[in-house]
């Protein structure tokens, strides 16, 4: 690189390090800090600048490898590399070692920000798991939802890494085999259009442009989890509603919730951030006609999912709202009832929980929602986390106030991208 100050498309040599979340590794230079994209750990590349920040961290995409890592495979995502689409974070990297990367980046999370040392026994035995089938399909076809953007020629595409602009495809490899199949690609949409494919467990791909079904069809459609154990639970969910889009997440998901929750016949239980009831069903079933499931989630289109999907189960009580809204009134500090119930009574969760349950979005839930959950004196708190930072935080929060994590599952449920789930116990130290 000439001297003088770096410039976005100065091109750099950088040797690589540990692998951090969105799907960067760290590397330095000059001192600086650079996430480097499309690299490995060990790897030395050269890499363009794409942003050079005059104070703090610089961005660069790695365009050359110059000793590879043995983890590194032909990328499978279309068109990958620096300009191409965003997303595949991971798509050069070998199934084994998209695990041991996403292992390590919730690993690092835990112990920066969650402050678990070194010998911390969750995460000592961690190990990254994977969706029955992945390996089978190399991580592929395995998402029932996707969105696509047409670009002004009316081609089926995905947005450039940071960028508006539309580059069009000719297929999208990790979409279940139902959408492949649905021909999205060969079709004109209306230049600009988002388009929306869902391949529901249950019957037919339903095909969604700017939010309105193509040609006036269903805007629902209806989603089975079997478990193992033989029981079968069925949910209606709004098209472009939220669902968990690896084709096995729901029934890897709600096994594991239910495995960590370990509730029985008579327990209260919060299932915050509920969505249309993945949880609630099943744990309405666990708990009986005796026991108490309080949900709460505040997108009315998933509420009113919820609302069917826990017919006839008089045990689960739906409030819609914002979480810490719904569980700050609960405590009187709000004033007005805002929370709406939904199957059976109650204008608020049960004051004590058994244990609660909370799937928080990106951000996680927060100091002012952990406590409210802390507040309510669970045995114990199951966390599905998406965000290993934002587990991180919530997870110290809880720590400072006398809980611990008790056990930690993750589950890769989006091969070949940055993104990883986790499953974590919290648990009072002592009973005070
Ligand atoms: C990660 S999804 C989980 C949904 C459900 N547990 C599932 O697995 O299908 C998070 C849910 O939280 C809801 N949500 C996000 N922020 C919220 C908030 N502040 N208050 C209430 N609900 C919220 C979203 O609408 C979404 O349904």
């Amino acid at each position: 690189m000439a001297s003088g100050p770096a410039a976005v498309g100065d091109v750099l040599t950088l040797d690589v390090g540990a692998p951090v979340h969105g799907g960067h590794c760290l590397a330095r230079h000059e001192g600086r800090v650079v996430f480097v994209r499309h690299a490995l750990p060990g790897e030395r590349v050269r890499a363009v600048l794409t942003e050079a920040r005059r104070k703090g961290y610089w961005r660069a995409d790695a365009i050359e490898v110059l000793t590879a890592s043995p983890d590194r495979v032909d990328s499978v995502w279309p068109a990958a590399g620096p300009g191409g689409v965003g997303g595949g974070e991971l798509a050069h990297v070998s199934l084994p070692g998209q695990l041991a990367w996403k292992r390590d980046v919730i690993t690092d999370a835990l112990r920066r920000i969650g402050r678990l040392g070194d010998d911390h026994p969750a995460l000592a035995g961690l190990s990254v798991e994977r969706a029955p089938g992945d390996v089978e399909r190399g991580g592929l076809r395995t998402r029932s939802r996707i969105e696509l953007v047409a670009d002004g020629e009316g081609r089926a595409g995905m947005h450039r890494y940071r960028s508006h602009e539309v580059l069009a495809l000719t297929d999208m490899p990790l979409a279940a085999e139902p959408i492949a199949a649905a021909d999205l690609f060969g079709r004109t949409w209306r230049p600009g259009a988002t388009v929306e494919a869902v391949a529901p467990s249950d019957g037919e791909v339903l095909l969604l442009v700017d939010g309105e079904p193509l040609r006036g069809g269903r805007r629902n459609v209806r989603e089975r989890v079997r478990l193992a154990d033989g029981r079968e639970f069925a949910y209606r969910v709004a098209g472009g509603g939220f669902w968990q889009v690896h084709v096995e997440a729901p029934r890897t998901l709600v096994t594991a919730v239910l495995e960590a929750a370990a509730v029985g016949p008579g327990a209260a239980v919060w299932d915050l951030y509920s969505g249309a009831g993945l949880f609630t069903v099943p744990l309405a079933d666990e708990v009986g006609p005796e026991g108490r499931v309080d949900s709460v989630e505040g997108d009315t289109r998933a509420l009113a999912d919820a609302r069917r999907n826990v017919h006839g189960l008089d045990q689960a009580v739906l409030h819609g709202g914002d979480v810490a809204a719904v569980l700050a009134e609960r405590n009187g500090r709000n004033g007005a009832a805002g929370a709406a119930p939904g199957a059976g009574a109650g204008r608020g969760p049960a004051p004590h929980a058994d244990v609660v349950v909370l799937d928080p979005p990106r951000a996680g839930a927060g100091a002012a929602v952990m406590d409210a959950v802390l507040a309510a004196g669970p045995d114990r708190i199951v966390y599905v986390a998406c965000d290993p930072a934002a587990l991180a935080r919530d997870v110290a929060h809880a720590r400072e106030r006398g809980h611990e994590l008790v056990s930690l599952r993750a589950f890769d449920l989006f091969p070949h991208t940055h993104h990883v789930e986790c499953v974590a116990v919290l648990a009072p130290t002592k009973r005070g």
